[in-house]
């Protein structure tokens, strides 16, 4: 046996009315709508709607209620049964249930929208030459209907709806709110809208071509539109345009960095009425640098009419308007190069984002986008003019530990630690085969810079296995190598793996959950790197330290040179760190004062513990 649905209509029409919407405002674009919607159908038929839609304000009523009027279609008895009582019941469709075009509305619930203000709703009526029609809705979901009496006829076709206030909603039908609202909805209606005496509609939409209009003049027009609506004076004014979706407008670009996981909203209207001031998802994600403006005839809107309905069109619609873009994007590199350099300057990111993705912008970047480099900024065109390969370093921190080494072994070197970077440099091959890219770690220098010759190697062999019993407690490998600058005593070198797998160990070592140590430890078994310290057997100081044939003054330069060489390179400092900076200094100042370092302990600082454990993990 079937059932119907049992439906609580008072819930319903609270649902609807008080849930569906962000604000109570948008009662007077349902209305607006409405009117004109049924001047529409008027006009269709060959009916005079010149007089336009006409607002009288509380204030202006007498009895504190709002009204509407319109010249429009008007409805009979029937259809007020039908359309007006019935929640979801629209004209506005066609026979398949498709919203038809010419019309604004569709789902034949927006009139509810005005119980969020009022507590009644009365519509009186007259469609042709039928008797007019009086119609009061209730909140809860009653309604009355009846034909007018004599001495209530409409003396022309049309419609007035009136609204009686909810309490504590009064203000929401008072002149100034209505003017302010009926403004900011209807400006743009081709139909003439009055709130009391003032005509809240006419002038040029933004995007209109107005005849003898200059160029200057319309930039200007476009910028003080941006200026009043959206608060900013516009870097440039991109056209939009899509005609399959009966779209028009214009997008304003920030003049200021935005925050590219913020998603931008924009101002929509739908066949010239405002449809929201925070659409969402008009555009692609990474054109986070534009706020739009726009007036579409064909996408459609969700019920709330808060929001687009994400459909085909909408899809089609975005890519056309990314084109759009991106297209005005690659016209400025071409033409004003002064204004795309500092367009890159605001916005480098939003453009970055996109270039991970699309070659054009990847080539626009690598023409006119100067990235930092060992041999000063350099745009990667430049850059591989000069120097052939793209040799570059996937992190700002192993840039600044090898840029000025690498320089001096005339090795030029991209820093490619900023977001996005490395992968766009790694991308360059994709829009230019000819183009070759090569990362370069701090592991693969070290392997670059020039071994010593086998005479000199033999005699630092002690130095360096004292050298290397000094750095074991910090889990450090040791080397010695003939580098350039000469000033440079020692390198400390970690590439980004390795740093990775010493935070692992580290967080193993601390874990106190055995199963979490063990997970931990498996990322790390198999590598047993290390970060190294390169001593410059080049570096006079070095040479010195090499030969001094002291154990304790050995000590005593290997770690100060280990602590300089992490300073230098910008490495944050553990505990072992900081303990072996102050036994080296306090040490060494000792034995230079004539005296010996003394044994560990009894210098005045703190000391470091020479049996304690090291603990790796930076
Ligand atoms: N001013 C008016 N003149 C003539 N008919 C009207 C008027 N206002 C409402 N109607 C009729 O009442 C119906 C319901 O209106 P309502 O605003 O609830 O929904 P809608 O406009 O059809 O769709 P939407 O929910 O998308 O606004 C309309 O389809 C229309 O037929």
């Amino acid at each position: 046996m079937g059932y119907t649905f049992h439906v609580d209509l008072r819930g319903i029409v609270d649902l609807l009315s008080h849930h569906l919407y962000a604000s109570p405002q948008v009662y007077v674009r349902e209305l607006l709508q409405n009117a004109v919607d049924a001047m529409t159908a008027r006009r269709a038929v060959g009916g005079d709607v010149s007089d336009g839609v006409r607002i009288e304000p509380a204030e202006s009523t007498g009895d504190g209620t709002l009204r509407i009027h319109d010249p429009g279609i008007g409805l009979t008895e029937s259809q007020v049964h039908e359309l007006l009582a019935t929640i979801g019941r629209s004209s506005k469709r066609d026979d398949f249930g498709f919203a038809r075009q010419e019309f604004l509305g569709q789902f034949g619930i927006g009139l509810l929208s005005c119980f969020m203000v009022a507590d009644e709703i009365r519509v009186w009526t007259r469609h042709g030459d039928e008797p007019t029609v009086e119609w009061t809705g209730y909140a809860d979901g009653r309604y009355e209907v009846r034909l007018a009496p004599a001495d209530r006829q409409r003396p022309e076709p049309g419609t007035t709806v009136t609204l009686a206030p909810r309490r504590d909603m009064e203000h929401w039908l008072g002149t100034e709110t209505v003017r302010r609202l009926a403004t900011l909805y209807g400006s743009m209606l081709p139909v003439p809208v009055r709130v009391g005496d003032t005509l809240v509609t006419g002038g040029p939409a933004p995007w209109d071509d107005v005849p003898a209009e200059s160029g200057p003049s319309r930039r200007a027009r476009l910028e003080n539109y941006c200026r009043e609506v959206f608060g900013f004076s516009p870097f440039a004014t991109v056209d939009l345009a899509v005609p399959e979706a009966g779209l028009r407008g214009v997008a304003f670009v920030l003049p200021a960095p935005a925050n590219p996981a913020t998603r931008v909203a924009h101002r929509v209207y739908l066949k010239q009425m405002l449809l929201s001031e925070s659409i969402e998802g008009l555009l692609p994600e990474w054109a986070f640098f534009v706020r739009c403006v726009v007036d579409t005839s064909e996408l459609r809107p969700t019920a709330s009419r808060e929001a687009l309905y994400e459909d085909s069109l909408l899809t089609e619609v975005r890519d056309v308007l990314g084109d759009r873009l991106r297209g005005w994007l690659t016209r400025l590199g071409r033409g004003d190069s002064g204004q795309l350099a500092e367009f890159l300057r605001i916005h480098h990111l939003g453009v970055k984002a996109l270039a991970v993705h699309d070659d054009e912008m990847l080539r626009l970047l690598d023409q006119w986008w100067p990235f930092e480099t060992n041999q000063g900024p350099l745009t990667l065109a430049e850059f591989r003019d000069r120097y052939g390969t793209v040799r570059y370093s996937p992190s700002v921190d192993e840039f600044r530990q090898i840029a000025s080494v690498a320089a001096a072994q005339s090795i030029p070197v991209v820093n490619a630690g900023y977001v996005y970077d490395s992968a766009l440099v790694a991308r360059l091959p994709d829009v230019d085969p000819s183009i070759r890219v090569e990362a370069l770690s701090s592991t693969d220098l070290a392997a670059e810079l020039e071994p010593l010759d086998p005479a000199a190697a033999s005699a630092v062999r002690p130095f360096l296995a004292t050298a290397q019993r000094t750095l074991d407690r910090f889990g450090v490998e040791v080397q010695v190598n003939a580098f350039d600058p000469v000033s440079l005593p020692a390198l400390y070198l970690l590439d980004g793996d390795t740093g990775l797998r010493m935070d692992l160990r580290h967080g193993q070592q601390e874990a106190a959950d055995e199963t979490w140590a063990s997970i931990l430890g498996s990322f790390t078994v198999g590598h047993d790197e290390r970060p190294r310290l390169v001593l410059n057997h080049r570096n006079p100081l070095v040479r010195q330290a090499v030969g001094i044939g002291d154990e304790e003054l050995t000590v005593l330069a290997v770690e100060g040179l280990y602590v300089q060489a992490l300073l230098l390179g910008h490495q944050p400092l553990r505990p072992v760190d900081t303990a072996a900076l102050n036994q080296s200094f306090l040490g060494l100042l000792g034995r230079a004062m004539g005296g010996g370092a003394g044994p560990a302990g009894t210098s005045p600082g703190p000391v470091v513990d020479r049996d304690e454990p090291t603990g790796e993990g930076r």
